[in-house]
Order: structure tokens, then sequence, then C-alpha cells
């Protein structure tokens, strides 16, 4: 499979709503390969920045750089598919040429979809058009794949499910990756460096230096997820607190129960 060349270099970016800049001198760099995971408090600005990215949002206000490869593909929380039409013309929607069915089927064959190109979209659970949205992204070859809160609709097991699957693709088909993410394990899980956006620029950048698969429970993965958390504004000992609260409250009811 192809390895792209092309990564991104975003410098002095800056996105104003009125007088309120979102985003507010932001540089990032993603090398090609590379995944980086992007979370910040809400309203900090992540969607903002992954549509102007993906072109979506054509009103930057300014920037210093950008040098963003001409392939991008853009997955959402929700997969967008058109009900009108069958899962493989989902798949290859807008794409031409003759063998535009064939890498269709490959597509749908590497998200665990093959035999349902003829099913409609509103036959597949929010899990399965999730993977269509993947294999529609992934056909189309993209340098960069940029991804806002992929998974956030689906329920945990079905997210881990995505987790090891988007993984895989992405070790295979080797884009740059941004996935914006509410959720610190997510991020953890998936990227090389974790990236935390607060008023308007990149506030900390920290690499992911643990091995995989990345299990909760490790002394470094707990301390790269309070690091995070604590960018995140978040007090690690009350939420430790918390989980006590609810680990006493389980055993208690447990208790009841026998
Ligand atoms: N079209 C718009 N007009 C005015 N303000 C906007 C517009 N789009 C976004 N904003 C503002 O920009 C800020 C950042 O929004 P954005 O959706 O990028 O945040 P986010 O980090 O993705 O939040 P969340 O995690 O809650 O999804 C918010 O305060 C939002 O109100």
């Amino acid at each position: 499979m192809a390895t792209h060349a092309g990564g991104l270099t975003l410098g002095g970016l800056v996105r104003a709503f009125g007088e309120r800049r979102v985003l507010d001198g932001l540089d990032l760099t993603i090398a090609p390969g590379e995944f980086v995971a992007l979370i910040g408090r809400s309203g900090s600005g992540k969607s903002t920045l992954l549509r102007v990215l993906a072109g979506i949002d054509h009103e930057v206000t300014s920037f210093e750089r950008l040098n963003a490869p001409g392939k991008v593909s853009v997955v959402f929380q929700d997969a967008r598919l058109l009900p009108w039409k069958r899962v493989l013309d989902n798949v290859i929607l807008g794409l031409t040429g003759p063998d535009a069915r064939e890498r269709g089927r490959t597509a749908l064959d590497e998200v665990g979809l093959a035999g349902r190109e003829r099913a409609w979209p509103v036959e597949l659970s929010g899990g399965e058009q999730q993977r269509v949205a993947l294999a529609r992204s992934l056909v189309r070859d993209p340098e960069l794949l940029l991804a806002d809160e992929p998974f956030g609709a689906l329920d945990a097991l079905t997210r881990l499910r995505m987790h090891a699957l988007l993984r895989r693709l992405c070790e295979r088909h080797r884009p740059a990756v941004l996935l914006v993410t509410h959720d610190v394990d997510e991020a953890i899980a998936l990227a090389d460096r974790v990236a935390v956006l607060e008023d308007g620029r990149i506030a900390a950048d920290l690499p992911v230096d643990l091995p995989t698969p990345r299990t909760p429970g490790s002394p470094a993965y707990a301390d790269l997820r309070d690091r995070l958390l604590t960018l995140l504004g978040v007090d690690t000992g009350e939420l430790a607190l918390a989980t006590d609260d609810r680990a006493t409250e389980r055993r208690a009811t447990e208790g009841e129960e026998r």
C-alpha cells in the first residue's frame, strides 16, 4: 500500500467569529503517516479547526503557513450516508474510473462489510454505517484523514472495535490523521501524539510513548492520562474520589442483591 508524502504544516491560523478569535495564531504540524489526536474543552475550537482544514469553512481570517495535502477525507460523528443509495454506491460516490466498483468492494471488505454492498444504509446498525463512512474515506486513498468525534455516537464495545479497525486501517494506508475527540482514553489508544487546544492555540503536545496495545492500568498510561486530564482542567483527585464513590455504591448495591 502507498505511503503518502503529504503531511500537514499549519502556522499562525486565525479564525474569528465577529470579534472573537476562536483560533488565535494556531500552529500544528502532522508528519506523513502520523496520527494526532486533538482534545480540548467544549467550545475550544476543535471542530472549527477541522472544518477549516476540511475546506468546509472557507472564511479563514488569516494564516502564515498552510501546507496541506491535496487528498483529504473527512469522517464525522454521523455517517452522513445518502439513504437513497446502496452501500457500495455510497462508498464510491463521486469516484470515476473503470475500477471504482472494485475499489469500493475492496474497501468494504477491509472494514468487515463484504457482502453488504447492496444493502441500504437504513438496514445497517450505527457502527456498520460508520464502517461504510470509513470505507468511503479510505477508498479515496487520502493523504490526510480528518475525523471529528467519529465514534462519539457508538456504544462502548462498538467503539473499542472501531478503535482496533481504525488503527489497522491507518497502519496499512498510512494517512496523516487528525482525530478530534472528547475521550482521553480514545486519544491515548490511537494516537502517536495528543495535542491540547486551549485559548485558540495548541497549548500542549504530548507524545504517546506507550507500547501497543495500550491497556489502561500501567503506571505510564495512568501518568499520561492524568497529565492530559489536568491540561483539560479536570481535577484528577476529585475524579479518583468520584470513582471510589461509584465503586462503594456498586459494592453496596451488589451487597443488597446478594
Ligand atoms: N458559525 C459560527 N458562528 C459563530 N460562532 C461559532 C460558529 N461556529 C463555531 N462558533 C463558536 O466557536 C467556538 C468553538 O466552537 P467549536 O464547535 O469549534 O468547539 P469544539 O471545541 O469543537 O466544541 P465541542 O467539544 O463542544 O464540540 C464556540 O464558542 C462556538 O460558539
